[in-house]
């Protein structure tokens, strides 16, 4: 599963949790983007950090790893680069691709397209506020129902940055993580909010 991943949430995991049960896929790997050129108009984290939340939010799954063959690559990141690496770090494995409905409507306008269907079978999830479309290619493009998770990575920055709880949207440890490194520069008026994001029981002690 390809993603900027800024940060990881609960609507990733439990897409990737979904598809590996219903194709019974011995692996999940998380690819967090290096430089993701369709959002070259919007601030993103350092990859870094994104491919580091992604280590933590997956690290209590056996099943799920995280691949820095984005990270790692220069420039901007492309799927077709993502599953040349993939396949030959992983010479017999079958590669399946997970998208959300919004990636998945996007997908006719990524590099090389035509040559993307012969590297992976892709899997389009839905998603809340998301159609996913029927691309007519049965063959290389399978569609599947999960469960709705209406949270997304721009919605959990947001929240972070007005000084609001990202608790149960994120891992908890993706919590943590946020907050040690100031991810999100929070709002300077959400300095006193600022225990609702780290979870010191200060806040949540009544008097
Ligand atoms: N809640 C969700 N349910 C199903 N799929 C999702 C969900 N959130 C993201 N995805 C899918 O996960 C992949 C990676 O998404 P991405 O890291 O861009 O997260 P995002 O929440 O869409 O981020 P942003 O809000 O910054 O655009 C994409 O294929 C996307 O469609
Ligand atoms: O290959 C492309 O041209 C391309 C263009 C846009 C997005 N993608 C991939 O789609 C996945 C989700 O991307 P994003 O930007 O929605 O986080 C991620 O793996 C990206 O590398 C790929």
């Amino acid at each position: 599963m390809g993603g900027t991943f800024d940060p990881i949430h609960h609507g990733h995991l439990v897409a990737a949790s979904e598809v590996a049960a219903k194709f019974a896929l011995d692996e999940v790997v998380f690819v967090p983007t290096g430089q993701p050129w369709q959002k070259s108009n919007k601030e993103v984290s350092k990859p870094e950090h994104r491919y580091l939340m992604t280590v933590i939010a997956t690290a209590s799954n056996p099943r799920f790893t995280v691949s820095r063959v984005d990270v790692d690559r220069p420039g901007p990141t492309y799927t077709i680069d993502t599953l040349r690496d993939l396949r030959e770090q992983r010479p017999d494995a079958d590669l399946f691709f997970i998208t959300g409905a919004d990636a998945l409507a996007q997908i006719l306008s990524w590099k090389d397209v035509d040559e993307l269907w012969s590297l992976a079978h892709f899997v389009g999830v839905t998603r809340p506020g998301h159609e996913l479309h029927n691309l007519g290619r049965d063959e290389d493009v399978s569609l599947l129902e999960v469960p709705a998770m209406a949270i997304s990575s721009t919605d959990c920055r947001n929240r972070v940055n007005e000084g609001n709880p990202v608790w149960y949207l994120v891992p908890d440890g993706v919590v943590q993580y946020i907050a040690k490194y100031g991810l999100y520069a929070p709002h300077p008026d959400a300095a006193e909010l600022a225990p609702a994001l780290t979870g010191s029981d200060d806040q949540a002690r009544t008097e």
